[in-house]
């Protein structure tokens, strides 16, 4: 009976590691030449390939034996005791490795590993099964199918690119918009995304949308070269050139993941659903917010952003879920919604709601701001529609050669939602408070007992943005406005790139001053922000180009990480709540009092005038009339009474001298009374109005010695001068959040929804500029369509 003693089991692993290495180098050694061979002709000899993989084969199928049963190595047995489980197991095995190592397989795994941003050129040798080009609707709709393009079907596709919003853990999305189903994999991912708040702020969340093929692009008789599987994997097909005969089968490719890839059939509320619901319920919990569509001009952007009348973009169904949303949380508070809409045109900011002279941007603490902008008070989203089809219809379009309707600039709308929020138990505090303020005695009490009671302020941004295309100058045209219009737009996207590139690199310095549209994308990019890019493509192989440099920048942009985005919230203390309420009340006794001192100093006079009068005509018929104060309507026609002449005998009687020096003694009488009543409701007034600028005295500076009183967003106390309305900065001044809910420009005004209504597009040009009023109008001459309203995208050519 054999013994293994410890030295020989050590021997035999020996043997058994060295054997295994040089086996593991063997076999590297012939993926590579197959690699190799691959990579440098796909078309590669049949023969020569199954030869390497039959060799391959052998050598995988010994390598499998000793890593199952390694101590039989050496007495390898020809046929196991159960050869058919052995010879099963074994061939599952050599498939799965065959299949790995494939060109395609590597690439694939290279691609989703985590954080990956690898993506690289391959060769598809494979032609697609049945089960991917149903994955990929683009496929059918464009009859062609994209050779080479497979998917390993036992590769297990990580999800670990998909990163957070930093959005907390709290953030439960009250409403999800009909008809969106939520899938496993959506949930997965915001599992995933929660594992990624690791407090250094958010990943920009990156999606693509593929558009369908356009009839003019099926006509030039273009083929499909964007494939999407599995909803996040994005491959790109480079078919070779007609003309280049000898290359006419070589296919070449690339591949990206992102957050989301969206195929053609993708509804707009689908669209929503996964990129900017999350943001709107965040920007109502007081956390800003972007959301930018980027892509070649003719890929999709304003019909994401916008969309038409039967689909609305983006835009519409976040402001109609901003509103259900408010409506549902309309007992927790106050809610404010404002909105601005502007425009990039030509590196010139332009108010697209009350269009004038171009605005200039500044930067305060805040953020950069274009000063002068019209901030729009919205009450309902119908309100918010009629503002934004009023926006649309300003905004520069041109027909360039890409496409009929293009946007010539650069379009931020912008909503802010402010909410003053106070929990319903507050609320009744709130109320017997109001009352219970009116003793002084009381407070104390009551700031004891309710120590807890905050009132929340908080401010949420919602940045729109649809930029204009990105655009090759022969693609677009070559007249000079055109030009100078697409090297502007190349420019401000050129800059948005090298921004992108600054912060991918952790540079100290990001040139967001390069362009108008950088500045105004600060926020989003670099600042505290949950941003979401929407990189538009067109399917067809005509704009491969175009289609791959968008990927390109997506695919960069995952790596920018915005900072944490905390809520900007502030917490009114109870302190605070409390200086305010005894602040009202005191103005209120306040005023109170200067009425009463009013009314009596009213009657002083009126007892003055009685007396002079009386001493003047002492008569028991004006003595009665003093001491109970006639109207002023009545006195001129008392004095027209015919006065007692001295020809009837009946002046300076002893009896009437007597009564006249009566009636003057009461009324000096009265006047001291009602002398000495004023002076002590002046004393008493003083009094109490001393007693309670100290006791506000009192309690400032017990809220000054309070941590974190001095600092921004921290606890402010509320004085006399702080209550007090604010003045207004002058235009162009530097503003505060608060300050920015007001329109600072003088011709800013509030509007209704009547007067948005009526603003018929009879303005078509605009300094000169085409706008969309102008398109439609002339589109509804023609064909008065309801895609081409204003401010709706245009429908497809
Ligand atoms: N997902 C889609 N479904 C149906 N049609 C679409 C889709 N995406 C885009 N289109 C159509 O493609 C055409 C061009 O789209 P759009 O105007 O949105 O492009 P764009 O990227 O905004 O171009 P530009 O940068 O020149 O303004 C439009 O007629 C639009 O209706």
């Amino acid at each position: 009976m054999p013994v293994s003693t410890r030295s020989q089991v050590v021997v035999h692993q020996l043997q058994d590691d060295s054997c295994q290495e040089q086996r593991k180098r063997e076999i590297k050694d012939q993926e590579e030449s197959q690699m190799v061979n691959l990579g440098r002709n796909p078309h590669h000899g049949l023969k020569e390939k199954m030869r390497a993989l039959t060799v391959l084969y052998e050598q995988q199928k010994q390598a499998s034996n000793p890593v199952k049963n390694p101590t039989s190595k050496h007495e390898e047995p020809r046929f196991s005791t159960h050869p058919s489980v052995d010879l099963l197991d074994s061939k599952r095995k050599n498939e799965k490795e065959l299949e790995e190592s494939k060109p395609i397989c590597h690439v694939m795994r290279e691609n989703v590993m985590p954080n990956s941003t690898l993506t690289r050129n391959f060769v598809m040798p494979q032609p697609c099964d049945a089960e991917d080009a149903k994955e990929n609707v683009a496929l059918g709709a464009g009859n062609d199918q994209i050779v080479g393009l497979s998917r390993p079907r036992n590769v297990n596709i990580s999800r670990t690119v998909a990163r957070k919003l930093s959005m907390g853990g709290n953030v439960v999305p009250h409403s999800e918009p009909r008809g969106v189903k939520r899938g496993n994999e959506h949930d997965l991912e915001t599992a995933s995304e929660k594992q990624e708040n690791d407090g250094n702020g958010s990943r920009i969340l990156v999606f693509v949308r593929l558009r369908p093929m356009a009839k003019k692009e099926k006509e030039a008789g273009s083929r499909c070269c964007v494939r999407i599987v599995n909803k996040r994997d994005v491959f790109l097909t480079e078919f070779a050139s007609e003309n280049d005969y000898l290359r006419l089968k070589r296919v070449r490719g690339r591949h990206f993941t992102f957050d989301s890839a969206f195929p053609d059939s993708t509804t707009q509320l689908e669209v929503y659903s996964t990129t900017t619901a999350e943001l709107v319920e965040a920007v109502l919990q007081g956390k800003n917010g972007s959301v930018f569509c980027y892509g070649a001009t003719g890929a999709g952007k304003t019909h994401t952003m916008l969309g038409t009348v039967e689909n609305p973009g983006v835009m519409v169904l976040a402001i109609k879920d901003l509103f259900n949303k408010i409506r549902q949380r309309s007992f927790e508070g106050n809610h404010v919604v404002q909105l601005s809409y502007l425009e990039v045109y030509n590196e010139t900011v332009r108010d697209l709601l009350s269009p004038g002279r171009p605005l200039v941007l500044r930067e305060d603490k805040h953020g950069i701001v274009a000063a002068g902008l019209t901030q729009y008070r919205a009450y309902s989203t119908d309100e918010v529609m009629a503002l934004l089809q009023q926006g649309n219809r300003n905004r520069t379009t041109e027909p360039t050669r890409a496409n009929e309707t293009s946007s010539r600039s650069h379009a931020i709308l912008q909503v802010i939602s402010l909410q003053i929020s106070i929990s319903l138990v507050c609320y009744i505090t709130f109320l017997i408070v109001s009352f219970l303020l009116c003793h002084t005695q009381v407070l104390v009490e009551y700031k004891v007992k309710d120590a807890s009671n905050m009132v929340v302020q908080r401010v949420g941004k919602l940045s729109l943005i649809d930029l204009a295309g990105s655009e090759r100058a022969l693609a677009t045209d070559q007249r000079t406005l055109r030009s100078l219009e697409g090297a502007n737009i190349n420019r401000s996207l050129l800059a948005l790139s090298s921004c992108i590139n600054a912060l991918v690199e952790g540079k100290k310095h990001i040139p967001y001053r390069n362009s108008k549209l950088t500045q105004l994308l600060k926020d989003s990019l670099g600042g505290a922000c949950n941003t979401v890019m929407i990189a538009n493509i067109s399917p067809s192989n005509l704009s491969f180009g175009e289609t791959q440099n968008t990927l390109h920048w997506a695919d960069r942009a995952k790596e920018i990480r915005t900072k944490t985005c905390d809520a900007n919230e502030v917490q009114i203390p109870d302190s605070e709540t409390d200086q305010t309420k005894l602040l009202l009340e005191l103005q209120k006794e306040n005023r109170e009092l200067r009425m009463q001192l009013a009314r009596q100093q009213q009657k002083l006079l009126t007892v003055q005038a009685q007396t002079l009068a009386a001493n003047s005509s002492p008569t028991p018929s004006t003595t009665s009339s003093l001491l109970s104060p006639a109207p002023a309507s009545a006195q001129p026609h008392e004095k027209r009474k015919p006065r007692p002449s001295f020809l009837g005998g009946n002046c300076f009687t002893p009896e009437s001298k007597k009564k006249g020096a009566d009636v003057t003694v009461l009324l000096r009488k009265t006047v001291k009374e009602l002398e000495a009543e004023i002076g002590r409701l002046k004393k008493d007034h003083a009094l109490q109005i001393k007693q309670k600028d100290d006791f506000i005295r009192q309690l400032s500076q017990k809220g000054s010695k309070l941590p974190g009183t001095g600092g921004e967003g921290g606890r402010r106390i509320v004085t006399r001068a702080s209550a007090r309305p604010k003045q207004q900065p002058p235009q162009g001044e530097l503003k505060s959040p608060s300050h920015r809910f007001l329109s600072p420009a003088p011709t800013a005004k509030k509007r209704s929804f009547w007067d948005i209504a009526m603003n018929s597009p009879s303005v078509a040009t605009l300094n000169g500029r085409k706008t969309r009023s102008h398109v439609s109008s002339e589109a509804t001459t023609a064909a008065p369509s309801m895609l081409l309203q204003p401010g709706f995208a245009r429908q497809r050519p």
